[in-house]
């Protein structure tokens, strides 16, 4: 594509926040939120100068994030896609603004909408009109679990598996590609393409399915005021498990995914089926009050609770609900309180529609 015939339009990219995991889906369950992030190009440019700028309207939720193109991951992830496209610059210019309400490294899906909103801003600034598959395949070779970014793409409660396992690859895509050229004025930095070209990722990395899920469940987050991050929480885990577990999860993996999309929600059902054995009792020392919270917070005790779990690595914990969701939350608080964690809730529906990419109206 020459850059004449590139796309110069405004757009809106939303990305919705999402849980992994919901208990005993450790890599393979994900559901999105009325919780997004978004990236805005409000004014066309006339600007000669190939390249891309980054400010974030909400800095206090998004403090240390790098605003240097080449350092931010949504940048990144946008960059190797167009590499893998063939451009060796940004095809315009672009001054993205990013909101984004997502809280960094607490088990909603931060890095998995930044890689999915960067895949999406390469598809949208290019004009690649990527089905969502390919989309898919994009991120995947950068956030190696289906899990997250297969429910902010698609939105809704969706399974996923990786067809190839192989781990050695995991995280690779980012790391050939880059080159921040420093000679360049550190806002707009610019991309020097390195000698390496990227690895193109293959066709179908994944295969998903969207799973029923019950409309009058809703997502209660209590969100720890500290950082955990992804990489910190699968170090914890062991690399081998014993069969008693791994039956112990497929059996409730297997219920919870009908379970949560009956119409009349079994609470006793759901709640047994949310308990886990491959992730949540190994991250349990990171998280400070989550056994106690997770023991004493049941349908019997606590009405309107149909069942919780870590949100993704944690430190999150995600209760699902059709009742009673401020005294459930209120309930929760009180109990990471007593352990000196600070947390706040926020009170999310579950969404349909996953990832969008629209345009808007500019000023010039
Ligand atoms: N909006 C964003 N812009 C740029 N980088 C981001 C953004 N959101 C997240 N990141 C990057 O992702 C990192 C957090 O990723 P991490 O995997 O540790 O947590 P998470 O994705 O929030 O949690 P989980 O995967 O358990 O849901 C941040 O430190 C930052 O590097
Ligand atoms: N399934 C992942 C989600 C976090 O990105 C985990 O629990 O480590």
């Amino acid at each position: 594509m020459t850059i004449d015939s590139v796309p110069d339009t405004t757009f809106e990219i939303k990305v919705p926040a999402t849980s992994a995991n919901i208990g005993p889906g450790f890599d393979s369950l994900g559901l999105a939120f009325s919780l997004y992030l978004s990236l805005h190009n409000p004014t066309l440019c006339a600007v000669f100068d190939r390249s891309v700028t980054l400010e974030y309207t909400d800095p206090q939720n998004n403090q240390g994030l790098p605003l240097r193109p080449s350092q931010n991951l949504i940048t990144k992830t946008a960059w190797y896609v167009l590499r893998c496209h063939g451009y060796l610059a940004f095809p315009r210019f672009v001054a993205i603004t990013v909101t984004n309400p997502i809280p960094l490294s607490r088990g909603l899906g931060s890095s998995g909408a930044a890689v999915v909103a960067g895949v999406l801003l390469a598809n949208e600034v290019a004009g690649l009109n990527l089905p969502k598959d390919r989309l898919l395949d994009f991120a995947l070779a950068i956030e190696r679990h289906p899990d997250n970014v297969s429910a902010a793409l698609l939105g809704g409660f969706v399974a996923s598996y990786l067809r190839d396992d192989d781990t050695a690859s995991n995280t690779k895509a980012l790391e050939g590609p880059f080159q921040p050229n420093d000679k360049i004025n550190s806002h707009t930095d610019a991309f020097a393409p390195s000698a390496v070209a990227p690895r193109m990722p293959p066709s179908q990395v994944s295969r998903h399915v969207s799973l029923p899920w019950s409309a009058g469940i809703r997502a209660i987050t209590v969100i720890p005021q500290f950082q955990l991050s992804t990489a910190k929480a699968r170090a914890v885990l062991p690399q081998t498990y014993s069969r008693a577990d791994l039956v112990y999860n497929l059996q409730r993996l297997a219920v919870l995914t009908h379970a949560l999309g009956q119409s009349s929600p079994d609470a006793k059902l759901i709640h047994e089926a949310m308990s886990d054995r491959s992730h949540q009792p190994y991250r349990a020392d990171l998280v400070p009050g989550l056994q106690v919270l997770l023991t004493t917070m049941v349908p019997d005790t606590t009405p309107g609770l149909l069942g919780a779990c870590l949100s993704g690595a944690g430190p999150t914990v995600l209760i699902l609900a059709n009742d009673h969701f401020e005294a459930i939350a209120q309930k929760a608080c009180t109990i990471f309180a007593e352990y000196n964690v600070a947390t706040k809730s926020l009170i999310l529906d579950v969404i349909q529609d996953g990832s969008t990419c629209k345009p808007c109206s500019a000023t010039q």
